[in-house]
């Protein structure tokens, strides 16, 4: 059954034991889980496979980004892996992103949501200077959009400040949002953020929730609240 909830919470861990700590606490009927870099490169894929035994959907986020090929196979990886959602960075370009639904075009079965990764939501206007980029981030989540609806992917990821604009834009993309601050929380190391609430208002189908729930006092109780607060 899939999950009602759009919340996707980040299981950013540094062992096996942490992450399924916090997935014993949640509720696959209330959450997704994702599994990222840190997680995955100590656990490997046995930790996806024990998370989806115990009944969640998993987003798995390794923002795949090399030539087409690899970036094809490793996506094939993942769908025979059985995960939920994949994702590749768009800027690896319209030819990788292609190879990658193309490939999954010839897998049989259920197959993962293909997602691509605009500009992550801890940069702003100077870092993407700082990268050869003078523009504002919007205006580049606009144009690798674009690419990603020009190569049949299912969604993006972006910060929920450029919802409005994609879902005018490209209507067809789901919108995965991290970024996502409950009012009064620790910003971290993001840029570009949201609470829940406003988040959904502007359009996002996903929100992918990390430390406001894994770093809380009480996990269970900090979901609760967020899902309380969406209604
Ligand atoms: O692809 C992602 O999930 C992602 C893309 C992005 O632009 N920004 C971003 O924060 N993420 C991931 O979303 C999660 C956010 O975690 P918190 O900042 O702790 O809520 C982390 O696991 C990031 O790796």
């Amino acid at each position: 059954m899939s999950c009602p909830t759009p919340i996707i919470v980040a299981l950013d861990f540094p062992s096996r034991e942490a992450a399924l700590a916090l997935a014993a606490r949640l509720d696959p009927a209330q959450c997704r889980v994702k599994v990222g870099k840190e997680l995955f490169t100590r656990c490997g894929p046995e930790i996806v496979e024990t998370l989806q035994g115990q009944g969640f959907e998993v987003f798995l986020d390794l923002k795949f980004h090399d030539i087409p090929n690899t970036t094809a196979m490793a996506v094939k990886a993942a769908a025979e892996l059985g995960v939920w959602m994949v994702n590749v960075h768009c800027s690896g370009g319209l030819r990788m992103m292609r190879a990658c639904r193309e490939t999954l075009d010839g897998i049989a079965g259920r197959r993962p949501l293909l997602i691509g990764v605009t500009v992550l939501t801890s940069m702003e206007r100077e870092d993407l200077a700082g990268i050869g980029l003078d523009v504002e981030p919007q205006q580049q989540v606009l144009r690798l959009a674009a690419l990603a609806e020009q190569a049949g992917l299912d969604g993006l990821v972006c910060s929920a400040q450029e919802a409005p604009a994609l879902k005018a834009a490209q209507p067809r993309l789901q919108l995965v949002t991290p970024g996502i601050r409950p009012a009064g929380s620790a910003q971290d190391d993001q840029r570009r953020i949201l609470t829940p609430r406003q988040a959904l208002a502007a359009g996002s189908d996903y929100l992918v929730i990390g430390r406001p729930i894994s770093q809380a006092a009480d996990p269970a109780q900090a979901l609760a609240a967020l899902l309380a607060e969406l209604g």
